[in-house]
């Protein structure tokens, strides 16, 4: 069949001449190559229908422009280049083009003591678009930490000074009775909560780079109880010492990650979000935080 006898519809005009603000393809799969690693993604793609007097963008040409994401890295300069390709094969239809890319980043993290390591699973999303000729290229991270609640952890406490009290009252102290005591349940009488938590990044990047790894690991760094990957009893132990020196509400996690990420020059502005699941409730404790940088 010849392909000039193949109906265009996409070319006919619209019954209702109406501009539409996003038109395009969700979730598309596809290999990119990020920090190293050929990772798989899905993504959406789309630009602005402005003439609406059109009927249709023309699809296919979107998911052919992003062929060049599964052969060179990830950069911000490359995701100009697929934009600008959206727009060119759109002339006089679109003006702004978008593309979001969802992976998942893996990375090795070691033990905290024993020589183990195993691979933890970062959400990531990563979101340009070539707006009335702005380009713009945002970051979407998850973080998974652990937090003990410090006002729980002063509570324990307080029990655990009244069971010593119960359990020594009138006596005279003995050095390896209270020692056995320490080793004992009523040592420990009571124990604070602690949850699995999660940071959500949204950045607003600024400069040449994707920042994927340095953020993780400036908000990993931040926090101090990153959730951990292989682990013996050493690790276990060592994971216990560091959450107890690392009592944390989530207004201090979202306070720590603010400061850190303030420090960042590859970032303009973001907004971040945390969330203590608790286990004291069925319901979350959660702190959010805003920031842009004002240039001088
Ligand atoms: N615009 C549009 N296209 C759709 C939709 N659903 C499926 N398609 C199909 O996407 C396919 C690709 O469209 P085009 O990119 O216009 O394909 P084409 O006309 O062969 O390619 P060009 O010659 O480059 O325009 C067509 O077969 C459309 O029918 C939709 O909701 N909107």
């Amino acid at each position: 069949m010849n392909a000039l006898t193949l109906p265009d519809i996409a070319a006919q005009a619209s019954r209702q001449a109406l501009p539409l603000d996003w038109v395009g393809m969700c979730g598309i799969a596809l290999p990119i190559l990020l920090d190293n690693q050929r990772l798989s993604a899905t993504a959406d793609a789309g630009v602005s229908l402005d003439d609406g007097t059109a009927r249709g963008i023309h699809m296919s040409r979107l998911y052919l422009a992003l062929e060049m994401l599964d052969q060179q890295p990830l950069t911000p300069a490359l995701l100009r280049t697929v934009l600008q390709r959206f727009l060119d094969s759109h002339e006089g239809l679109s003006k702004n083009a978008y593309l979001r890319l969802n992976a998942d980043l893996l990375l090795k993290r070691p033990a905290l003591v024993s020589p183990l390591a195993g691979w933890k699973s970062y959400p990531v999303s990563i979101e340009a678009q070539l707006k009335n000729q702005m380009f713009h290229v945002e970051l979407k991270i998850d973080v998974a930490y652990s937090s003990t609640c410090p006002c729980s952890a002063a509570l324990a406490r307080q029990l655990i000074q009244q069971q010593f009290v119960d359990d020594f009252a009138n006596r005279s102290l003995q050095h390896a009775e209270v020692l056995t005591w320490l080793g004992s349940a009523n040592g420990i009488v009571a124990t604070p909560h602690s949850q699995r938590s999660s940071a959500q990044l949204h950045v607003h990047l600024q400069g040449e780079k994707l920042p994927l790894l340095e953020l993780i690991n400036t908000v990993e760094a931040a926090l101090g109880t990153a959730v951990q990957t292989a682990v013996k009893r050493a690790d276990e132990q060592a994971f216990a010492l560091a959450n107890g020196q690392n009592l944390m509400f989530c207004e201090d996690a979202a306070r720590r990650v603010n400061l850190a990420l303030k420090r960042s020059d590859a970032i303009n502005a973001f907004h971040l979000k945390v969330i203590h699941a608790e286990s004291l409730h069925a319901h979350d404790a959660v702190a959010e935080s805003r920031w842009t940088r004002h240039s001088a």
